[in-house]
């Protein structure tokens, strides 16, 4: 759904065209957009210089075969709207080459997929050749590295491009099943009625990758685990699944109501966090040798709302682990003891609500069941559906978050303010010192995290 206050760009204007996350995420994205005829406007990509359109779309070919087989003919339509700017960021002037290639398209949306540093220059050239004017800007994450340098970035850009202009990418808001959440829990009585302080005794975000960081370790040295993937895509999931109803289906509603569960969400003391980097990864290139960066991170905070209060959520990432999987894990009170029929639940395992976002998304409730004849001698039984397997959805998250670039619909990303209370919960910990504690790869991280959660016990995924 589009925001009528925001007008559809004209033509979509990519910084970055030729790098990494252009080539594993966007070009294959807007390929799949103009393949179902949701993209039809020029896709202006930006570099500083080296490429040919020729080479580019071989390039964007490339990137397209190397996620599937490509519909020849979309590819042809898709390619059909490729063109490419010089640039130089010392040289404001050579900023308009993107208006000989916008000439003619209307508002514009910059989306910036370079190195943040860049984000303040890019936008003061943007402004200098007049192409700020009515247009959207689009910046990747991360937005800073803690409160004060977002704030400085915010006051740069919005210099040039005012807050509802401006939008902030976490892809992990264009996933479908992390916008489900909300209909999952608000649409459904039996979630209604359970999922609060009344009926919840504790709940596990984990967010698991099997892999290292590989070829990004020079990235990802300078910015480690908090950073990295807690700071943002958690704690927006986060505010999904603790957020209340909004008041309508309108993007300001739903921003509104994020925003709210966010500044409740208690920030977090530096004892109620663990860090871990997995054996190995000081060997890996672009890793300073005496890096003390967190590969894996675990909080534990509460969210003081009249639904939440008193609930512990522990929050859990980290690579190289023993498998890919994110999941929120609800673990109900246990029923009142002293009855005939609650008397075998003391002992059996609690009820679960696992909400599995990824590899495959769904819900699974773990309940208990009589065995035999007795009503005191339980199972656990699970109860399981898989929503991509029902509802047949393969819409990537890039695909709505870049259609949303150009609609203008805010909806799917972090406003300033929703920034700002990610960075204020998580401010404490970003200069925990220390060498954090190693851990196995292809484990579950530190055991010394197990004292964050209940009972000292994470609930073992089910996506393994
Ligand atoms: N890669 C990923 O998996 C993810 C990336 N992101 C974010 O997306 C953005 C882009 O990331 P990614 O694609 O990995 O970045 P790259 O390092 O691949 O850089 C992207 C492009 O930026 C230009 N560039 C790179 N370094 C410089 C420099 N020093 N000065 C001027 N231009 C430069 C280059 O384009 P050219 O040479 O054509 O000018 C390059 O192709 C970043 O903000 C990142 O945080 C977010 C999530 C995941
Ligand atoms: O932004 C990032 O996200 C990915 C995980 O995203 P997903 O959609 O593939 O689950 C993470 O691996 C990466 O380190 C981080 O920069």
């Amino acid at each position: 759904m589009s925001d009528p206050t925001a007008p559809r760009a004209g033509a979509l204007v990519l910084f970055g065209i030729t790098g990494d996350l252009a080539r594993k995420m966007l070009l294959p994205a807007l390929y799949q957009l103009a393949r179902r005829g949701a993209l039809t406007e020029p896709v202006v990509g930006v570099t500083r210089g080296g490429w040919t359109l020729d080479r580019l779309r071989r390039h964007a070919h490339d990137a397209v075969a190397a996620q599937g087989p490509v519909d020849e003919d979309a590819f042809t339509r898709f390619s059909g709207l490729l063109r490419l700017a010089t640039i130089d960021y010392d040289d404001p002037g050579s900023f308009r080459s993107i208006a000989e290639q916008t000439a003619g398209c209307g508002h514009l949306a910059h989306y910036l997929a370079i190195p943040p540093v860049l984000y303040a220059r890019a936008a003061t050239c943007l402004a200098g050749a007049g192409l700020n004017e009515n247009a959207r800007l689009v910046v990747e994450k991360p937005f800073g590295h803690d409160l004060v340098s977002a704030r400085e970035l915010q006051s740069e850009l919005t210099k040039y491009f005012p807050e509802e202009r401006l939008r902030r990418v976490d892809h992990f808001l264009g996933k479908d099943v992390v916008e489900d959440l909300l209909t999952f829990r608000f649409a459904n009585t039996l979630m209604r009625a359970v999922l609060d302080r009344h009926h919840v005794r504790s709940v596990q975000v984990t967010m698991a990758e099997d892999f290292d960081v590989a070829d990004r370790g020079g990235f990802y040295d300078a910015v480690g685990c908090l950073r990295d993937v807690v700071q943002n895509h958690l704690l927006q999931t986060l505010a999904y699944f603790v957020m209340e109803a909004p008041r309508s289906g309108s993007a300001a509603d739903t921003l509104t109501e994020r925003a709210r569960a966010l500044k409740a969400v208690r920030t977090v003391r530096p004892e109620d966090y663990v860090r871990g980097r997995y054996a190995g990864y000081l060997d890996t290139e672009g890793v300073k040798p005496d890096s003390t960066t967190e590969t894996y991170a675990a909080l534990r905070t509460y969210v003081d709302t009249d639904r939440w209060s008193g609930v512990p959520f522990t929050i859990r990432a980290g690579k190289d682990m023993e498998t890919t999987s994110t999941e929120i894990v609800v673990e109900l009170d246990r029923p009142v003891p002293g009855h005939h029929h609650t008397q075998g639940a003391q002992t059996a395992g609690p009820n679960l609500v696992r909400f599995r976002l990824m590899p495959r998304s769904g819900v699974t409730f773990s309940l208990l069941a009589q065995h035999g004849g007795d009503g005191t001698l339980l199972d656990e039984v699970t109860v399981t559906t898989d929503f991509t397997r029902l509802t047949g959805s393969d819409t990537s998250a890039y695909e709505h978050i870049l259609e949303d670039s150009l609609t203008g619909d805010p909806r799917r990303f972090c406003r300033m303010d929703m920034v700002e209370e990610c960075w204020r919960i998580v401010g404490g910990l970003l200069t925990s010192e220390g060498k954090p504690v190693v851990y196995r790869p292809g484990s579950w991280g530190p055991a010394e995290a197990d004292r964050l959660v209940t009972d000292e016990r994470w609930f073992p995924l089910e996506n393994v």
